[in-house]
């Protein structure tokens, strides 16, 4: 099993993501979470670019042990002057030098041809090497330059002593298959090629840096370069954890893999996320909040069985502690049923399908129905009173100058539906004097309450009535995302609580005459 070195510049590339500006407390932060993390490499900067980011580059070389820690440096000595003096006391300096190779880059930005960009690259590995043991070569946009260039290059850079050369895709313009062409036709063609390690640096433009990276890994690179979360310059870089967990997954593919400690893969992106104000995106490979999330039934009923069905890699390995089965409009009675259990509640068949009926209802309104929904909606459907009276729809008009008016439809016990219309003082009132309608039954209001049961804009309302007829008095209690469901849906339970007492009364005067 080959071993993949891995170059972090999550510090450096990763900072020039635009709006991103990590103080040198907060590199030194996130470099001392990639040690854990146990990466290779560490790009701390560019110290030629300010005196704040050279300071930065030297706390973090100061503050790391058992990784090579390395500055930016343009192929110009101010540059390669200002990486040593930001390295001193690094227990192990590198300094990566780059120059543009491209047609483009050549002509438009550096107006060298490409013997002056040969000569200058010469001459500045030639002068680092006077300092640095260590130096890593880029041929920045590599990835649009020559093949005859590249091999030019690069036999100049192993002939001066580079120790790595990397081959950067600049712009993410490659597909895989070119960009892995370039490292086979490097091993092929360039002399001395193995004295020096190849290296993959690619960028997100066409959504292709991780494909690219591991193409790259197919054709002989060494070492590769990305950031953490896949932050960087535009689209970003290769982002480091999804090429770690392809290797360490497909094994058995790639015969390659790094020596990062996976389990601290969770929380480095959430540091980095944190300080450099990157949202990761939900659904981002690996560590978005859905990449080991499940909703859609048939899933979460695979998952419940046998976890390989829908996951290819545990949530553990990269030190999350468990998939989540989100229970939402797409989950199924088999992860509702597990979560009741988990909640304390095992229902009969029957209970079951009627709270189920009940989640579905509140899942179509609800983006995650919660814990504290479910237990809403449970607690609600525990009500022991049969269900003479059963809402099955509300229509609610109402303005500040139109008197507001209530349209509700009701299943009765016997199987009918009964639609009925009525005015109010307020909404709720013309809901309740419609429902009136409906039972025919004359019940005072004694009490109307209502709260929030869960969190959110979309929280769940409760409302809680007491419904008094003869001296008896009930309560009723109604759930749902609108206070107007909410507060039908307790009018309602009310009148099938009372008409339950009323029954059970009747019948214990029977049993005593
Ligand atoms: C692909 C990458 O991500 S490369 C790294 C990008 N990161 C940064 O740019 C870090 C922040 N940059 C900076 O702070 C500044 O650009 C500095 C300090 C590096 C240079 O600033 P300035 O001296 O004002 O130059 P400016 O930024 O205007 O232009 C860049 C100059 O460097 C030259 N240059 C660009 N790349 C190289 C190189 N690898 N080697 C030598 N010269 C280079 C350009 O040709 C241009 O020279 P010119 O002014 O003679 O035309
Ligand atoms: C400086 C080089 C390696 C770079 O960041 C790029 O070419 O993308």
């Amino acid at each position: 099993m080959r071993k993949i070195y891995v170059f972090d510049t999550t510090l450096r590339d990763g900072e020039q993501s635009p709006g991103v500006n990590l103080n040198t407390r907060e590199k030194v932060e996130i470099a001392h979470q990639l040690e854990r993390l146990g990466i290779d490499r560490m790009e701390a900067g560019f110290p030629a670019a300010s005196p704040g980011d050279l300071a930065a580059v030297n706390a973090v070389a100061k503050a790391v042990k058992n990784v090579t820690v390395i500055g930016l440096s343009r192929s110009r000595e101010q540059d390669i002057d200002a990486v040593k003096e930001a390295l001193k006391g690094a227990q192990d300096p590198c300094i990566h030098v780059f120059l543009a190779t491209s047609p483009i880059h050549r002509q438009h930005k550096l107006r060298m041809d490409k013997g002056q960009v040969l000569d200058t690259a010469r001459s500045a590995i030639r002068y680092a090497k006077k300092t640095f043991s260590k130096i890593e070569f880029s041929l920045e946009d590599a990835g649009r330059t020559e093949y005859d260039f590249l091999v030019e290059m690069v036999n100049m850079a192993v002939e001066e002593g580079a120790s790595v050369v990397n081959i950067p895709d600049t712009v993410g313009y490659l597909s895989p298959y070119e960009y892995g062409n370039i490292f086979k036709h490097l091993k092929e063609n360039v002399h001395n090629i193995d004295k020096v390690q190849l290296s993959a640096h690619c960028h997100n433009d066409l959504g292709m840096a991780t494909a690219n990276t591991l193409a790259a890994i197919l054709n002989g690179a060494d070492q590769i370069e990305g950031t953490i979360n896949g932050i960087g310059e535009r689209a970003g870089n290769t982002a480091i954890e999804e090429i770690a967990m392809a290797l360490e997954t497909r094994q058995e593919f790639f015969q390659a893999k790094t020596t990062l400690q996976l389990s601290e893969i969770a929380r480095t992106s959430r540091l980095v996320s944190r300080l450099t104000g990157m949202v990761v995106p939900g659904n981002k490979a690996i560590v978005g909040a859905n990449a080991f999330a499940h909703e859609s039934g048939i899933h979460q009923d695979g998952m419940l069985k046998e976890k390989t069905t829908y996951e290819i890699m545990t949530p553990e390995t990269i030190g999350l502690k468990e998939s989540k089965l989100v229970l939402g409009k797409h989950s199924g009675r088999h992860a509702f049923r597990e979560r009741l259990i988990d909640l304390g509640y095992e229902l009969d068949e029957e209970a079951l399908n009627r709270a189920f009926a009940q989640f579905k209802d509140l899942a179509d309104k609800k983006k995650e129905v919660t814990d504290e929904d479910l237990l809403a909606v449970i607690e609600e459907k525990l009500q022991d009173a049969p269900e003479v009276y059963k809402l099955e729809s509300i229509f609610v008009t109402y303005g500040d100058e139109s008197v507001p008016t209530a349209k509700v439809r009701i299943a009765t016990l016997d199987g009918e539906t009964v639609e009925k219309q009525a005015e109010g003082n307020g909404s709720v009132d013309a809901i309740y004097n419609a429902i009136d309608q409906v039972s025919g039954e004359e019940v005072t209001l004694s009490d109307y309450s209502i709260k929030s049961v869960t969190h959110g804009k979309d929280a769940l309302g409760e409302v809680h009535v007491v419904l008094t007829q003869n001296q008896v008095s009930v309560q009723g209690r109604g759930v749902s995302t609108d206070i107007l469901g909410a507060s039908a849906r307790a009018y309602v339970d009310g009148l099938n609580q009372l008409i339950e007492k009323r029954k059970t009364y009747t019948n214990r005067v029977n049993v005593n005459l």
